[in-house]
């Protein structure tokens, strides 16, 4: 008798910036042959494309008259995700500086909110269908989007041990002092959760893990550990 394949697996990973959701979010997709989503990535896509196209980013009216404009396509392979505006690589783009300063007043807007967020369920719609599922990490993924994921995590860390991890990754780049680079993550944070559509928050039923103490090898592990137990307790 034929056994049926295991049902796609739906997976949220919310948390603020710098816990670790898009290293841990590839790897547990890639260890366990899910596909991945970085909605932060098409945020940012849409910021670069307001910025690049001389819509006001402090205005967000002129913002939701072009939200619907750009063509966001993001490649969900975890081993080389991909994020194209109107098919041009955005990849390098979407990480500077300037987008950072700007994506949370641009992914505030609900009309933007509104459009991406369509885009993230039928992405998640398709993994589900074509593929064993797939991990889509993000800010409201557990809250909003994915409202019935089979499994949300939302990451925490310390705002020291996410500042120092985001200059480790800066150095060399556009490296700042760990006091100001701890100041920009709070400030995005407290944007982030408290603007009024679809705010950084944790899902009720979603599973926290502190990750202040944590490797990025032992927060992958937990996780590896979450979806194979969701997954054995659903065959
Ligand atoms: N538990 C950990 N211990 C040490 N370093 C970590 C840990 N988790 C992530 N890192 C490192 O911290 C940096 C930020 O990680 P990552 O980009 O995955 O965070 P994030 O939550 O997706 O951030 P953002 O939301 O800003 O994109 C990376 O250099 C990553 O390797
Ligand atoms: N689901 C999401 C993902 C991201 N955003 C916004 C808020 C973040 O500051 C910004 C960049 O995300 P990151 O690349 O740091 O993960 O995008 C959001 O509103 N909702």
């Amino acid at each position: 008798m034929e056994t049926a394949a295991p049902a796609a697996v739906i997976v949220a990973i919310d948390g603020p910036s710098g816990t670790g959701k898009s290293s841990t979010s590839k790897a547990v997709a890639a260890k366990l042959g899910l596909r991945y989503l970085d909605t932060g990535a098409q945020y940012r896509a849409i910021t670069w494309w307001m910025i690049t196209n001389g819509i006001d980013t402090d205005d967000p009216q002129a913002i939701a008259l072009a939200a619907g404009k750009p063509a966001i396509v993001s490649g969900t392979d975890p081993g080389a995700p991909t994020i194209t505006v109107d098919g041009l690589d955005a990849s390098g783009p979407i990480r500077t500086q300037e987008v950072t300063s700007k994506v949370s007043a641009v992914s505030a807007v609900p009309e933007v909110r509104a459009l991406i967020t369509d885009l993230q369920r039928s992405i998640a719609a398709e993994a589900a269908q074509d593929a064993e599922g797939i991990v889509v990490e993000g800010r409201d993924i557990g809250t909003t989007v994915l409202p019935d994921a089979d499994l949300k995590v939302f990451l925490t860390a310390s705002a020291e041990a996410r500042a120092a991890r985001r200059n480790g990754e800066l150095r060399g780049k556009e490296a700042t002092d760990l006091a100001a680079t701890k100041e920009a993550l709070v400030k995005r944070d407290a944007a982030d959760s408290g603007r009024k559509t679809s705010p950084l928050a944790k899902a009720a039923d979603a599973v926290e893990v502190d990750t202040t103490e944590l490797t990025l090898e032992q927060v992958i592990e937990c996780v590896v550990t979450l979806v194979e137990e969701k997954r054995t307790v659903r065959r």
